[in-house]
This record gives C-alpha cells, sequence and structure tokens, in this order.
C-alpha cells in the first residue's frame, strides 16, 4: 500500500514532532514493561493507566496499518515500518545514512525488547534489520525491490547494546539487485547476509 499524501514539508515536520514523541514514550514503556520490579499494586495500577490510554488512543484511529505513504515531492513517510517507523514504537527505530557511493549504514541501540539468547539479540530481530537495511540499499532510485532471498551466517551471537549495519550492492542483473551486508558489535561483524532483491512485475519497465 504505497499512498500519497498531499502535504508539505511543514506538515511533516508537525507530525513528526507529534507522534515521534509518543512512539518513544511507548518504547521507553515497552523497557520497562520488561525490566520493573516494582510492588504488584503499582504494576496494576499502571496496566489500568495504559489501557485508558489506549482507549482515548483508539478514539479516532484509520482503519487497518499505516501504509507507506509518500509526499508530491517524493518524500516518503513509512512510519509504521517495524524497524524504522517514526510512528511505530517496536521499531528501534534504525535512522540510516546513504553514502555518495551508495552504501547504507545505520548506528543504533538494541535493548531487551530484543533478546533472544540472554543477554543477545534475537535472530529473527537480526534478521529483520539486515533485510530492511538491505532492501533499502536495493532500492536507491523510485522503484521498490523487495526481498527474494535473504540468505544469513550468524557468525557469533550479537549482544544486545549498540550496534552497526552496513550494506552495499554487490552486482545488478535485470530485475536481480544482488546486496551484502553486516550487522557488528565493537568487536566486529556478528552476522552476514546476501540477499536477492527484485524489482516486482508491476513496477517493471
Ligand atoms: C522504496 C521503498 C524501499 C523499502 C525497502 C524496504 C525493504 C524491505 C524488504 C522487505 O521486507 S520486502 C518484503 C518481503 N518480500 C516479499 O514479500 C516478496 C514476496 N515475493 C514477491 O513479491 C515476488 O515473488 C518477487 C518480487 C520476489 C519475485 O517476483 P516474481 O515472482 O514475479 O519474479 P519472476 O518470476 O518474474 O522472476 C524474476 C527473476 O527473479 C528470480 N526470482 C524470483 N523469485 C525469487 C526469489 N524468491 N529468490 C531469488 N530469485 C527469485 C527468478 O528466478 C527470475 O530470475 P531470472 O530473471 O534470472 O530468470
Amino acid at each position: 500500500m504505497f499512498t500519497l499524501e498531499d502535504i508539505d514539508g511543514v506538515e511533516i515536520d508537525r507530525r513528526a514532532a507529534l507522534y515521534g514523541p509518543l512512539a518513544d514514550a511507548v518504547r521507553e514503556l515497552i523497557d520497562a514493561t520488561i525490566r520493573t520490579e516494582t510492588d504488584a499494586d503499582v504494576i496494576r495500577d499502571v496496566e489500568a493507566t495504559v489501557r485508558a490510554a489506549t482507549t482515548r488512543l483508539r478514539d479516532r484511529q484509520i482503519d487497518g496499518a499505516y501504509g507507506v505513504r509518500f509526499t508530491p515531492d517524493g518524500t516518503g513517510m513509512p512510519w509504521g515500518n517495524a524497524v524504522v517507523g517514526l510512528r511505530n514504537p517496536i521499531a528501534p527505530p534504525l535512522d540510516i545514512e546513504r553514502d555518495e557511493d551508495g552504501r547504507h549504514h545505520s548506528r543504533f541501540t538494541l535493548g531487551a525488547a530484543y533478546e533472544g539468547p540472554p543477554g543477545h539479540v534475537h535472530g529473527g530481530v537480526c534478521a529483520l534489520v539486515l533485510d530492511h537495511l538491505l532492501g533499502m540499499t536495493a532500492s536507491p532510485g523510485d522503484k521498490p525491490n523487495f526481498t527474494g532471498t535473504l540468505t544469513l551466517r550468524y557468525r557469533r551471537a550479537t549482544p544486545l547494546g549498540p550496534l552497526h549495519a552496513e550494506a552495499r550492492i554487490d552486482r545488478v542483473e535485470g530485475v536481480k539487485t544482488f546486496v551484502v551486508g553486516t550487522l557488528s558489535d565493537a568487536e566486529g561483524v556478528t552476522v552476514e547476509a546476501e540477499g536477492v532483491f527484485i524489482t516486482p512485475a508491476w513496477a517493471r519497465d
């Protein structure tokens, strides 16, 4: 679902300033929910408060998911996205930078909400992050390229905490773009990724 929204930069900034802090607050809430050891009566009270807040937010809401919205000048607002979504508290969220040579990279922190093995990042979360980063790298223009095949080699467990991910295009063959990337901690690479990203039939020339 790619949707055109006829809004300008001022309106995007206004919405980002409104919804971004809400998502940040809920991210904090998720972390606190996992880690709290406070008294039982406090937990019950907070549960009621959270349920009441949810009811207030649902007072007016869209049908279904957020989708990927674009403005007329091509600015993307993938705000519901599970990796980069500004409005999605489940997203870390990643801030992805693109170099002039097309490499994409991101520094981010994964905390308690992303745990798999004790103290370490869930393997599926590593795949989630790398899938998105490689997919962005494969889609430098206005054409989307979707994951066809993603292959991961988990070299060692990825500790929770500050991480770095990067990706680059290896080669392009027709509708297939081959991308490679890594996830690393301060000691070096923890996961290597290779992906084949394919232009869907509806977006081909
Ligand atoms: C601008 C926004 C950027 C956002 C980036 C976000 C990144 C997020 C990354 C994702 O998570 S995307 C979501 C997960 N992926 C999917 O849901 C994809 C679901 N599958 C499909 O939509 C189609 O099957 C797909 C686009 C992958 C392939 O389309 P077709 O099935 O029409 O492909 P076709 O049969 O025309 O084959 C074209 C070529 O691709 C090859 N191919 C097809 N499926 C493949 C596959 N799964 N893996 C590897 N190669 C594949 C196929 O062999 C062929 O190779 P050759 O040209 O050499 O003959």
